[in-house]
């Protein structure tokens, strides 16, 4: 890769070679990598005091990371509240009124909030048609139960300025409440993945801690509408209704919670997607692009994709973990070797999840 001018110049740089790599991914290639099913791990452990059960769990975060990149958690603590935040995309979806989504439209925000109707945005420039609808939110320090730090940051290093854009509470009551006690949750339990990617990285396990004191975090509620020829995977053709596109995330990790339709799929190294089916009390946990590099590439982020294959609306709820906006980090110690330099320059969290959404809106970049 050529040598940057500047660090805007790295993430920009580095959102282009994210797309020019998902091409690349698409094409089968070594066997070597292949895998057929992606590992549950049960949590609970992870809560223990003692150390040695804190290990436990990073050493199997591990190999799922260096191997198929998504992992199922159980044992998360989060069960509860699940089910009702599922309940309130339905709602997002069916109860505000078009006229106040468009109130709302994501076209109004310069960091892509707010509501997404179907065809709007799509992951990656080869696909044009995707059928999902969202609405998308990021971080803000009343949603955070630490209160935050007082000093977060906007993807592009501005100030925090309240840039979401939240539905009418007259026709959607408790909305927000709502959300901010899933989002609530979901952050604290990222913080605590955190700790175990620090172990499973053979790093202090607070070592992310310092990062993560207002992180970004986009959140989005997505419907995939019914598919009236609802086809298994194994029929799957060219034809077939794509909800999301195929793609990489772009931040540290992603914890996405799905309704009871299947419909999410990733993608081997040989070429064969792999359904990643909802599992009982399960949250999918994903490497993104972003922890991918500062890892030097040891952690893998997995192209995946969305169709829904059933003939009911499916609701999903992925929230897309980085570290506050503001750090620019370089290739992690315990990832560098003499034997395998770092392969990739430093960069900015926020900027370079700024420049990766740009390329899916057209006229944004
Ligand atoms: O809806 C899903 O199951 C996956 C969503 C996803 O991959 C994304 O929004 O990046
Ligand atoms: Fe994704």
């Amino acid at each position: 890769m050529p040598a940057s001018a500047s660090p805007l110049d790295d993430n920009r740089a580095a959102a282009l070679e994210a797309q020019a790599y998902l091409k690349a991914r698409l094409q089968p290639t070594s066997t070597k990598t292949s895998f057929r099913s992606i590992p549950i791990i049960d949590l609970s452990p992870s809560f223990y005091t003692s150390l040695s059960d804190r290990q436990s769990v990073a050493k199997q975060i591990n190999e799922a990371c260096m191997t198929v990149g998504f992992f199922y958690i159980t044992g998360h603590g989060v069960e509860s509240t699940c089910p009702k935040a599922l309940a309130l995309a339905e709602r997002f979806f069916s109860e505000l009124s078009q006229e106040s989504k468009d109130k709302i439209h994501m076209k109004h925000s310069k960091y892509f909030r707010g509501y997404e109707p179907a065809s709007y945005s799509s992951v990656n420039d080869f696909t044009t048609k995707e059928t999902k609808e969202a609405f998308n939110w990021g971080y803000e320090a009343g949603l955070d139960p630490t209160g935050g730090d007082g000093k977060y940051v906007e993807l592009d290093g501005s100030p925090a300025a309240n840039v979401n854009l939240w539905p009418d509470e007259t026709e959607l009551p408790e909305f927000y409440e709502g959300v901010k006690s899933y989002y609530g949750q979901m952050l604290q339990l990222a913080r605590h993945l955190f700790r175990l990617f620090a172990l499973s990285l053979a790093l202090r396990e607070d070592y992310f801690e310092s990062m993560t004191t207002h992180p970004g975090a986009i959140a989005r509620l997505i419907k995939y509408r019914a598919n009236t020829n609802p086809k298994p995977l194994s029929e799957t053709t060219e034809d077939d209704e794509l909800g999301l596109g195929a793609h990489t995330d772009y931040e540290c990790f992603t914890l996405l919670l799905q309704d009871s339709n299947p419909g999410l799929e990733i993608l081997s190294p040989d070429g064969h997607w792999i359904s990643a089916a909802p599992v009982d009390g399960g949250i999918v946990v994903n490497v993104a692009d972003f922890l991918m590099r500062w890892t030097n590439g040891i952690y893998k982020s997995t192209v995946h994709r969305v169709i829904n294959r059933t003939d009911k609306v499916r609701y999903s709820i992925p929230i897309f973990f980085s570290i506050n906006y503001d750090e620019k980090v370089e290739t992690i110690p315990s990832c560098v070797s003499e034997d395998n330099p770092s392969k990739f320059p430093p960069i900015t969290a926020g900027r370079y999840v700024l420049d990766r959404l740009s390329l899916t809106v057209p006229g944004t970049y």
